[in-house]
């Protein structure tokens, strides 16, 4: 199979997406719930609590967000710390559904993303996926440049935020150039992006039928077991 077809673009992704909430019978909730806790069983994968309990959670104003927020919900009962920051929330029933079950569980929010950072022991970025388009603005601006100054590990959920989805990172001296997650999941497909990508990385969104990827053009791996995640090689052409 050619390379280019294992990667979904952003366009791409968005159509499916909207494919599989119309003739796929799927909800929105349905398909943010498996995505978050995908990324749940991959930073427990990377980074257990025993290690790094208290996570940070980016969370965005999109589905990207969301899937943060389903996370969060799934770090706390996998036995984490998780600390969210979520400034930009729009006024959405599913959002704040997602919010309730947080505050339900005891999950804190913070505004003071630079105490937050300094303080955690690890960062899920959820501030963007496949929707992102550049520039970046307030108050994702501060945060980004957080990220490229952090040492702590960042799990970034489908894109590392501020990498264009379909043609990598800024270019050197551009906002986020500098920003490097150790690990990445990828949902339902890796995006183009992913090809710039040499951290730990995953697949997450186990919610595709062979028949859906062959459709769209790219391959599907094994999920071992009962994981909602499968680790992809470095060159994930290789799959
Ligand atoms: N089929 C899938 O793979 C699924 C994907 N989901 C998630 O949904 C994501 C896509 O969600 P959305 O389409 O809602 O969009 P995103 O969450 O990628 O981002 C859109 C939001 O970010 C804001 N934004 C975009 N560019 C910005 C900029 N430069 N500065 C500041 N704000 C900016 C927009 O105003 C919008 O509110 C995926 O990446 C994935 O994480 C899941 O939730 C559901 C299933
Ligand atoms: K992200």
């Amino acid at each position: 199979m050619a390379a280019s077809r294992l990667y979904l673009s952003a366009k791409s992704a968005a159509a499916l997406d909207a494919e599989l909430m119309s003739s796929g019978g799927f909800s929105l909730d349905q398909l943010m719930e498996l995505a978050g806790l995908s990324c749940a069983q991959a930073v427990y994968k990377s980074h257990p609590p025993e290690s790094k309990r208290s996570v940070l959670i980016i969370a965005g104003p999109g589905n990207n967000g969301g899937d943060g927020l389903v996370a969060a919900r799934h770090l706390k009962l996998f036995g984490y710390n998780p600390i969210v920051y979520y400034p930009k929330r729009p006024n959405k029933d599913l959002y704040n559904r997602l919010v309730t079950q947080l505050s339900n569980l005891k999950v804190s929010f913070t505004d003071d993303i630079d105490m937050a950072i300094t303080e955690t022991d690890q960062i899920l970025d959820a501030a963007f996926g496949f929707s992102f388009q550049p520039p970046i603005r307030d108050p994702f601006v501060h945060v980004i440049g957080l990220l490229e100054l952090t040492k702590k590990p960042v799990t970034s959920v489908d894109i590392p935020s501020s990498w264009n989805v379909d043609s990598g990172p800024p270019k050197t001296g551009e906002l986020g150039a500098g920003f490097v997650p150790d690990v990445l999941v990828s949902l339902t497909a890796p995006k183009p992006a992913a090809k710039f990508f040499k951290g730990t990385h995953f697949l997450g969104g186990r919610f595709v039928s062979r028949e859906i990827a062959e459709k769209w053009g790219f391959s599907l791996p094994d999920y071992p077991g009962v994981d909602q995640v499968v680790e992809l090689p470095v060159d994930n052409e290789k799959l």
